[in-house]
Parts: structure tokens; sequence; C-alpha cells
């Protein structure tokens, strides 16, 4: 089991102990991200168990989480923001780039820090009493967990402008039809949606999952020809693998799961 602490806690779920509930259970601070918590987050997505095929995330108490912990903001220099800027990269980077599929189930405040985190994640499922928000702006800060990367590519450039220069509080509608969030359900289901999602992922070969989170980040990022290229390379590994093969033959054979409407 990963290095845990009282503040991160990490369960696993399922019969074969595939999916991972990670808790953000800071809920007197509303789950506000100090230093040691960032780097439990970054210890946990780094040790996390070879059982483990994906992972859901959600805060303890009334909100998801309230960003960046203030309290240890007033100390720091340009050249300490400097490192901690990077070490959020660090730590939002293992969440997004391995080793496994992440769910975040979002409730109550998703704000600063707390957005950045949910960006970082794959899938994001917001109950009805979600709300986002940058305050950063009124705080006198700027993002620095990778949010002016990940967040436009979600919802573009002019809606985080919007959202930083003005402190515009979105709803859990907004949210969703912003693109912040995939799913939207009625309040105090998120965790459960989230699950339900994680144990379909888990069904998936792992290494479509892993060539899915690693490759479309980058792939989106190229100019088609070498998207082409790349995308071209993934394909032919993957479906070269016995898994791969196992699954078509199943399906061909009558035994593999059809394509249902939901
Ligand atoms: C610069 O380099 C960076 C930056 C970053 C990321 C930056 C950011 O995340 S900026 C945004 C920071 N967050 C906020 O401004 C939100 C502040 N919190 C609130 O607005 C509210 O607390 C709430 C989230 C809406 C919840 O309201 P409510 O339920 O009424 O709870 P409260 O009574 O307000 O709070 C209870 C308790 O929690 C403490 N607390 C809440 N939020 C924070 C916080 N962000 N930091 C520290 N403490 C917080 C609050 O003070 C209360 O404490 P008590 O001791 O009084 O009980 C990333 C990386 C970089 O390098």
């Amino acid at each position: 089991m990963p290095i845990q602490t009282n503040d991160l806690t990490i369960e696993l779920r399922g019969d074969q102990q595939q999916i991972a509930l990670i808790t953000l259970n800071r809920p007197s601070k509303r789950n506000a991200l100090n230093d040691g918590l960032v780097l439990a987050l970054r210890d946990v997505f780094q040790g996390m168990p070879h059982s483990v095929r994906a992972a859901v995330i959600h805060g303890n108490g009334d909100h998801f989480c309230a960003g960046l912990d203030l309290s240890e903001l007033s100390e720091r220099n340009a050249a300490a923001g400097l490192h901690h800027s990077r070490m959020w990269h660090h730590a939002l980077d293992q969440v997004e780039r391995g080793p496994v599929p992440v769910v975040a189930a979002l409730h109550g405040a998703v704000v600063g820090g707390g957005l950045e985190l949910a960006s970082a994640c794959h899938i994001r499922v917001a109950d009805a009493s979600s709300f986002f928000a940058l305050p950063e702006g009124s705080r006198g800060i700027f993002v620095g967990g990778g949010g002016s990367v990940r967040i436009p590519r979600l919802i573009g450039t002019a809606r985080m402008a919007d959202m930083m220069f003005t402190g515009r509080v979105l709803s859990a509608e907004e949210g969703e039809r912003s693109g912040l969030a995939q799913y939207l359900v009625p309040q105090g289901t998120a965790l459960d949606k989230a699950l339900e999602l994680a144990t379909r992922i888990a069904a998936n070969a792992p290494l479509t999952n892993y060539a899915l989170m690693q490759a479309l980040p980058r792939i989106a990022e190229q100019p088609a020809d070498h998207g082409f290229f790349t995308e071209a390379l993934i394909s032919a590994i993957v479906q070269d693998a016995p898994e791969a093969k196992a699954r078509v033959r199943e399906f061909l054979e009558g035994r593999g799961p059809k394509v249902k409407k939901q």
C-alpha cells in the first residue's frame, strides 16, 4: 500500500482491488491543499499498487477542495514560489500521466488549485452542489498548479480569462455546459457515479487505457501529420498485445460484450 497520511487516504475497492478510492481528508479546512497533502498525492500515484486499473478522487466533507492552503503562502518569496509551483506540476503530472485513469467526483467548492487538480483528472463528475471558480485574481496571485495549461484545454482561453479576471463563480450546470465536467448528477451522487465509471474503465485492457491517457493530450498538441504518425504507431503496438487478440477473438466467437445503448 502506498504512503498515506491522515489528510489523504487511499482505499482499494473491487473484487480484484482494481479501483483506488483516494480521499482528500481535511474537511475542517475544506480540503485546502497544503504542501504535505500535495506531496502525499504525488506519492500515492507514484506508488499505486499494480492491481489498480482506475482511480477516483473525492473530498471529504461539504466541498471537493478549496484550493491552495493560503496559510502557507504569506512567507513565500519568488524563488520559493517557483519551487512550489514546480512541486505542484510534478504532483499533478502524476495524476494526469499515469499510471491509471482518474475520475474526479466533485461537490461543493471546486476552486483555485482544487480546479487545477480536477483538471488533471481524466473525467470529471459534478453533483448539483458543485461550484467552480478561480479566485486567484482577488488574492493577488496566479495559478501555479498547471491550470493555465489544462483549464483552457477544457473550456478555452476566453472562458478561463473571464473566470480569472472577474472571479465569476460557475454553477454546476454552467460547469458542465462549459466543459469543466462531463457528467452532472444529483446532489450527493457524484461519488457513486464516479465509482461506476471507474469500474467500467477498469474493465478495459490496461494497455488501451494507458495509451489513451498518454497519447491524447500529446497528440492534440501536435500538427496533424505528427499526430497521425504517433496514433498509427500506438495503434500497431496495442493491437499486437495478447489481451487485444483475446478480446477480439472473444467477440468474434459471440462471447464478447456488444455495444449497448445506455
Ligand atoms: C501562487 O502559487 C500557486 C497557487 C496555487 C493555487 C492557488 C489557489 O488555489 S488560489 C484560491 C485559494 N482558495 C480560495 O481563495 C478559497 C477560500 N475559501 C473559501 O472561499 C471558502 O472557505 C469556501 C471554500 C467557499 C468554503 O466556505 P465555508 O464552507 O463557509 O468554509 P469557511 O468557514 O470559509 O472555511 C472553514 C475553514 O477552512 C479554512 N479555509 C478555507 N479555504 C482555505 C484555503 N484555501 N486556505 C486555507 N484555509 C482555508 C478557513 O480559513 C476556515 O478555517 P478556520 O480555522 O477559521 O475554521 C497553486 C500552486 C502555486 O504554486
